[in-house]
């Protein structure tokens, strides 16, 4: 009895003891495969620049006679040069072929996401998903352990936002725009899907009706027919030029029909019509997120907003270009706050709107020093023509959020600014990099390409 005992408890250890190794010998393989690729991208890297440089004297020495390099008074050099051309280029081939059989043994590697069962995993479709809100959220979902659908038509999202996850098996990435229907099979729907910045969606505004009416109809069609709940991305915007200070989701709003950001309030006040009306008439679950102004890492060097244009001017220690006399306010929430916010109310009962934003409410100008602050430049503030329609004050009530989803932001603004600061310094040197790297015809610059933008009125501050 006592062998058998024995027996069973070594059994154990040597099976343990080999499942360890096992382990420890993977890390260790994936690491050398690792390693070895980059060795090799190195060797392969220097093989090519003495490779350039033979072809460089080739053709220098090719453009000194007419007929070729036969035919040089240097011809033994020239024969040398042909030789180890050769020599190079059949070494740069061996060098890449072992470089794609590494790299093809070398498992990619992902942040840990949870692992969910698949009673509580969820399909989850993100329209818009590859935007600056968007892949945020794609973040959260994915590391909470879901399967994430992102549908973006790439007019201002980007691959890149999300590239981190391409290949993972529980995400993929689908090229349509949503003005199209899509038949697929999901439990969940965030419609975020939609120009957001007033440069943005009053660029063509016809297609940011489209996005928002039909492209909303296909997205509420889609959760009719199996089954989702849906969450509807509105906007602050809904509340146009507000006539109460601070907007509850009581407040109807004070919009103009016909004023140029008509096709994105509108749009919106559509949008959520009709989610209430396919809440009433075919019973789809609908959840309505009104976001105030968001800010954060990921968001477009072309964004055109106020956060993104005034920390790019003042980190290029250009002028800060306040529109009209800057006396009009805004809330600014950090875009982390609003991923929970969006989570937690598709989590709950809650199915009327809610306003997600941070309350603490600045004055354009102010806030413009603020960020001239903490960059640390010294741009002067300059004002610029008033925006058409702009709204003079904005700030969130948030009872709601509180009472029904627990939610409030956390971020402060110090917070939120610096790691965006930290982002757009990075974005500038990335662009800096590949500016110097771009062909350029001798006659153009890259000034005369992208001229920046004019201002009307000039105040030094
Ligand atoms: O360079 C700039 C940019 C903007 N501004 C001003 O800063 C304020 C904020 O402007 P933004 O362009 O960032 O955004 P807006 O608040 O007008 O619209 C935003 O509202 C909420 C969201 O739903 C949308 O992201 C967007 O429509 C406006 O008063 C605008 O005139 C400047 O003074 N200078």
């Amino acid at each position: 009895m006592f062998r058998i005992y024995n027996g069973v408890k070594w059994m154990k250890i040597i099976i343990c003891s080999a499942f360890c190794a096992t382990i420890a010998l993977c890390v260790y393989h994936n690491w050398v495969h690792a390693r070895e690729v980059d060795m090799l991208e190195d060797s392969a890297l220097k093989v090519h620049r003495k490779s350039r440089h033979y072809r460089d004297e080739l053709s220098y020495q090719e453009s000194i006679t007419d007929g070729g390099p036969e035919n040089l008074p240097g011809k033994m050099k020239t024969d040398e040069n042909i030789l180890d051309l050769e020599e190079a280029k059949k070494k740069i081939r061996e060098l890449e072929m072992r470089i794609k059989q590494l790299e093809g043994s070398t498992t990619r590697r992902f942040p840990d996401v949870k692992f969910l069962n698949y009673r509580t995993r969820k399909r989850i479709l993100i329209t818009g998903g590859a935007g600056f809100v968007g892949s945020h959220l794609v973040d959260q979902l994915m590391m909470e352990g879901h399967e994430v659908i992102v549908v973006d038509n790439f007019f201002t999202g980007r691959k890149r936002n999300v590239e981190h996850w391409i290949g993972h098996e529980n995400f993929e990435l689908i090229h349509h725009d949503i003005v199209n229907p899509l038949f697929i099979e999901v439990d969940e729907i965030y419609h975020l899907a939609s120009p957001a910045s007033p440069q943005h969606y009053m660029f063509n505004p016809v297609k940011t009706i489209k996005t928002n009416t039909v492209g909303t109809i296909n997205m509420l069609g889609l959760a009719k027919r199996v089954g989702a709940r849906v969450l509807i991305a509105s906007t602050s915007e809904v509340y146009g030029d507000p006539e109460v200070h601070p907007q509850p989701e009581t407040y109807w709003g004070h919009v103009n029909p016909i004023g140029p950001r008509a096709c994105y309030d509108e749009g919106k006040r559509v949008s959520e019509s009709l989610s209430y009306a396919y809440a009433k008439q075919e019973k789809v679950q609908v959840r309505v997120a009104r976001i105030f102004n968001t800010y954060g890492p990921r968001m477009h060097m072309n964004d055109g907003r106020v956060v993104s244009n005034f920390i790019l001017q003042a980190l290029r220690n250009e002028p800060i270009t306040i529109y009209g006399h800057g006396e009009q306010t805004r809330s600014f929430q950090y875009v982390s706050d609003l991923v929970e916010g969006l989570v937690s109310l598709m989590a709950s009962n809650y199915s009327m709107p809610v306003n997600l934003g941070n309350p603490v409410e600045y004055a354009i100008k102010d806030f413009a020093i603020k960020i001239r602050d903490l960059v640390g430049g010294n741009s002067h503030l300059i004002y610029s023509d008033a925006v058409e329609d702009d709204p003079q004050r904005r700030r969130p009530n948030i009872t709601v959020a509180r009472k029904q989803l627990n939610w409030q932001p956390k971020v402060s603004l110090q917070q939120g600014l610096k790691r965006t600061i930290d982002f757009f310094h990075k974005e500038l040197l990335r662009s800096s990099h590949s500016n110097r790297n771009m062909f350029q015809p001798p006659e153009m610059s890259l000034d005369n390409a992208f001229p920046s933008e004019k201002v009307s009125k000039t105040v030094a501050n």
